[in-house]
């Protein structure tokens, strides 16, 4: 069995594959405090309750946008797994060039995003992941990596909202029934998510015109599923990008 693990701001993700086929993926909060040996039982934990025996285990690849939960997570592989895991950065072999001024500064998902989108569709490609942040990524036809945008996410945007409008409630994020809202709640949630539907094919748009070579438009990310179906610009939902990205990435290493 091959586990991957990718650290994100908000989450990390955990797949299981036992050869091309993701068996198990969790999903537990990013803590920066925790040990690995905290890590190390929760891990454990989550193998018990599936059945999963962690000795099967027997290759890791980690990609990480925190730096300091990297090592945590490479001392856990090691100390609660047995192995040595691949980390996606430098040294990795991606088989994309990275078209960014230093390519070190890329995040590690952005990179994997845009392997696992480049096998899966042969075609020049935007990618929209919602997490944290909203990244979107450019992959032209010959499979290099172009770059792309950074924005703020939706969690936090709608956050920042609540934090610096004394009158403004903490809401849940769900599509109201109209943008002519007539309650504060409502109102709330016609912008964000109204806005950033308008956000995300401004972006793509913009992109598309730029690149004159009419990518395919992948999302993934949890907030996917909300916003792609409101979304003129986004055309497939790829849940488990991530995770397949680092499953081919460990294949290209090992
Ligand atoms: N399936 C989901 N449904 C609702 N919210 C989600 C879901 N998955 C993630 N989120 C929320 O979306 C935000 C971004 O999460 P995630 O995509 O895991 O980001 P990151 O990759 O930066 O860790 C977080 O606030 C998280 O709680
Ligand atoms: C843009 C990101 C914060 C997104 O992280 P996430 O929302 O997945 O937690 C991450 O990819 C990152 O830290 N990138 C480094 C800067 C760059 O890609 O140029
Ligand atoms: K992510």
């Amino acid at each position: 069995m091959l586990l991957v693990i990718d650290v994100g701001n908000s989450n990390i993700v955990i797949g299981a594959y036992e050869d091309a086929v993701l068996r198990r993926n969790w999903r537990i909060a990013t803590d920066k405090a925790k040990t690995h040996d905290e890590y190390g039982i929760l891990f454990h934990d989550l193998f018990r309750m599936s059945g999963l025996d962690p000795e099967s285990v027997a290759g890791i690849i980690i990609s990480s946008v925190v730096p300091p939960l990297t090592g945590v997570l490479e001392h856990l592989a090691q100390q609660y797994f047995g192995h040595k895991p691949f980390v996606v950065g430098p040294g990795i072999k991606t088989g994309m060039p990275i078209h960014y001024d230093n390519p070190k500064e890329v995040g590690a998902d952005r990179i994997v995003n845009a392997v696992a989108g480049y096998e899966r569709y042969h075609s020049s490609l935007i990618i929209v992941d919602f997490g944290t942040a909203t990244t979107f990524d450019y992959v032209n036809a010959k499979g290099e990596y172009c770059g792309g945008a950074i924005a703020p996410g939706l969690m936090i945007s709608l956050e920042a909202l609540f934090q610096k409008a004394s009158k403004l409630p903490r809401v849940e994020i769900a599509k109201p029934a109209s943008v002519i809202a007539k309650n504060t709640v409502n109102s709330m949630q016609a912008g964000i998510v109204f806005g950033y539907v308008g956000l995300v094919d401004g972006i793509v748009t913009r992109m598309k015109g730029e690149s004159r070579d009419n990518p395919t438009v992948l999302a993934t990310g949890g907030l996917a599923k909300l916003i792609a179906p409101e979304s003129k610009t986004i055309e497939h939902i790829e849940e488990f990008l991530t995770l397949e990205g680092l499953r081919i990435l460990y294949e290209r290493n090992k």
